[in-house]
């Protein structure tokens, strides 16, 4: 039978399932993905401040009050402090939860300021300003970059509420319908403002389903097809961050490079169909052996990687345990009369901080002593050097 690739499965969700994967917490490598946009929305919001800055000179210098670019002045350098605090923040990667939601709350409500600034000095302003307005627009669009349908789905909440409270407002303090006509903005009816309200729920539908797409395009980018492990790409992603995070923590992580023995032969002599379900068989086999706090990865062909958060010599322990477990649970081939095949093993185990700090190190580290439990003779795991 055809398995449905990841494309399929992500087609036929339902639409219950689509919210809970939006409202879902991101997995971790999309929170990683996550922090890098988070720093770009920082950056360009440092920028937009800065240009902000200019505003108040450029009244002043075409004539406006001193009162009117003294106000901006202040507003200018209130959002700059802002900017260059948030930016702070976000280079400190993933260091605080809540920080992608404070930014958001930030964006939105600094555009509500301003329009309830432009209220008090020109009541139509407030609701037909449409420069302003559309900053409700960024500001949702831009949570695309972080990856997290949940900052989305508060920052479309945010605006709605937020500008739906001054529509409210200038409704109720407009004494007569000349209070709500201008000259520069235009005459401010009912209808208009309820599209507008229409489509900043509109924009954030839109902004949650790229982040839906976004999120499932990461999941597909770090699944291995076949096994639906994660892969090479996810423990590019990953492994920086589990070895930061072991080091915070004075702990250890080891990383065992397994490669099945002689596997050329199962495709040889049973087909690569068979090949391939034999690759699924070990990986039952390893995955029923892991505990919940290891991961293990298809790095690609017959080789894996497992990672465990232990010193050398229990992850040892635990690799040669499995390796004994493969060994009595032959793969039947189902394929003419061939015998139920014996599949084995051989695999180099290193460790942060025993062997290095950083994954390329670990890698080559482990490969090393894969190598030597080639030549050793296979169907064994070796921990150390020499
Ligand atoms: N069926 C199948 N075969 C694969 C897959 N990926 C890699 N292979 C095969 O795995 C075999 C790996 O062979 P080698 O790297 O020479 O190593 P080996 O035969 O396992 O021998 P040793 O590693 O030296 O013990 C090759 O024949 C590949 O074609 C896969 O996804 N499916």
């Amino acid at each position: 039978m055809l398995r449905p690739d990841a494309g399929e499965v992500m087609e036929s969700r339902s639409a219950r399932e689509i919210l809970a994967a939006v409202l879902a917490r991101p997995d971790e490598v999309m929170l990683e993905v996550g922090a890098g946009g988070e720093l770009l929305v920082a950056r360009l919001r440092v920028v937009i401040a800065a240009l902000l800055l200019v505003l108040p000179l450029a009244n002043a210098v075409s004539g406006g009050t001193v009162r009117e670019t003294l106000i901006g002045l202040g507003g200018a350098v209130f959002v700059n402090v802002f900017a260059q605090v948030w930016l702070q923040l976000a280079r400190r990667r993933r260091r605080y939860r809540w920080l992608s939601f404070a930014t958001v709350a930030f964006d939105v409500t600094a555009t509500t300021a301003v329009l309830i600034v432009l209220a008090f000095a020109h009541l139509p302003a407030a609701l037909n300003s449409m420069v302003v307005w559309g900053c409700y627009l960024l500001a949702i669009v831009l949570t695309a970059l972080r990856g997290d349908g949940r900052t989305t789905l508060f920052a479309g909440a945010l605006a709605v509420l937020q500008y739906g409270a001054i529509i409210a407002a200038v409704f109720a303090f407009a004494d007569s319908p000349e209070h709500l006509l201008s000259s520069d903005y235009g005459a401010v009816t009912p209808g208009p403002q309820v599209q507008r309200v229409m489509l900043l729920v509109i924009a954030t539908m839109i902004t949650a389903t790229v982040v839906y797409r976004m999120q499932r395009l990461v999941e597909m980018s770090g699944t291995d097809g076949l096994t639906r492990l994660p892969n090479r790409t996810w423990l590019l992603h990953r492994m920086p961050r589990l070895l930061e995070v072991a080091s915070e923590e004075d702990g250890s992580l080891s990383l065992a490079l397994i490669d099945l023995d002689h596997f050329s032969r199962i495709n040889d002599e049973a087909g690569h169909h068979a090949g391939d379900r034999a690759i699924r068989h070990v990986v039952e086999v390893l995955k029923g052996m892991t505990e919940r706090n290891e991961r293990l990865v298809r790095l690609g062909g017959e080789e894996f990687v497992l990672v465990m958060p232990q010193p050398l010599g229990t992850a040892w322990e635990r690799v040669d345990a499995i390796r004994r477990v493969l060994g009595q649970r032959p793969f039947d081939p189902e394929r003419g009369n061939l015998e139920p095949l014996r599949l084995t093993f051989s695999a180099g185990v290193a460790a942060s901080p025993h062997d290095g700090h950083d994954l390329s190190t670990l890698l080559r580290r482990a490969d090393r002593r894969l190598k030597m439990a080639k030549r050793e003779g296979r169907n064994r795991v070796i921990a150390r050097d020499g």
